[in-house]
């Protein structure tokens, strides 16, 4: 588990900031990792702002919202650059779906820390296709912590770290959940529709058996 480091309470033109990067596939926790580290910092009475790209409409306009219905407000934004301004001044940015921002999101991040805030990013480090997603190889390399986050693979248990596309889309971008996505380990990726959830049919007739 992340713990956050000690931060005294200079003041702003004394402060360090940072960056910390929570990375995965879909249904990983990163969502869930990132609110945790948020509701910490509200209650060590740290201001916090919160941002998502607009175009995730997927379970809420503004709200960020995890896969098992944890939710904190946000403020939704076209663009990286919006955050700047809109930050200004906190001690703890969040920012969540990260791979939907364009590089611009990198210098960002970066002129936050550098101006003493604390920035922590949610996003997937990989598309669809198991190619890494837009800025976040480049946010991982100016970010000082990274955590990566597993799912479970849904056809044979397994660790997963790849995001399973259901529909026949090639668009990078399609908003979706567990209609068109699956969490699938390298191997259940890479097998493709050859595997399926039926393998788990083993497991649970011997479950039902105790
Ligand atoms: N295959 C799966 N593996 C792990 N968790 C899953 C899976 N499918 C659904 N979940 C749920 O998703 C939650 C994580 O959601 P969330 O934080 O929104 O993930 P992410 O932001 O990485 O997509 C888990 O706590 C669990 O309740
Ligand atoms: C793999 C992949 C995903 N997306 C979309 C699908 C969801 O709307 C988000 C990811 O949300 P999560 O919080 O990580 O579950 O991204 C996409 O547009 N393209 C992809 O390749
Ligand atoms: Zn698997």
């Amino acid at each position: 588990m992340f713990i956050e480091p000690t931060r005294r309470r200079e003041p702003p033109h004394l402060r360090t900031g940072w960056i910390e990067i929570i990375c995965g596939s879909m249904f990983s926790g990163k969502t869930e990792e990132l609110i945790r580290r948020l509701t910490r910092a509200r209650i060590a009475r740290l201001s916090v702002r919160i941002f998502k790209p607009a175009l995730d409409t997927r379970y809420h306009e503004e709200n960020i919202v995890s896969h098992s219905a944890l939710t904190i407000h946000s403020k939704p934004v076209q663009t990286a650059a919006q955050i700047l301004n809109l930050a200004d001044g906190c001690d703890v940015v969040g920012i969540d779906e990260a791979q939907f921002f364009d590089q611009e999101i990198v210098e960002v991040c970066n002129t936050l820390a550098n101006q003493g805030q604390r920035v922590i990013v949610a996003g997937l480090d990989m598309d669809f296709a198991g190619q890494p997603f837009g800025c976040m190889p480049q946010l991982m390399g100016i970010a000082e912590f990274i955590t990566k986050v597993h799912a479970i693979c849904v056809v044979c248990g397994d660790v997963a770290s790849y995001s399973y596309r259901l529909v026949p889309s090639q668009e990078r971008v399609l908003l979706g959940e567990t209609d068109s996505y699956e969490a699938r380990c390298r191997r259940c990726f890479h097998l493709g529709d050859a595997a399926s959830s039926k393998e788990w049919a083993y497991e649970d007739a011997k479950n039902e058996d105790h």
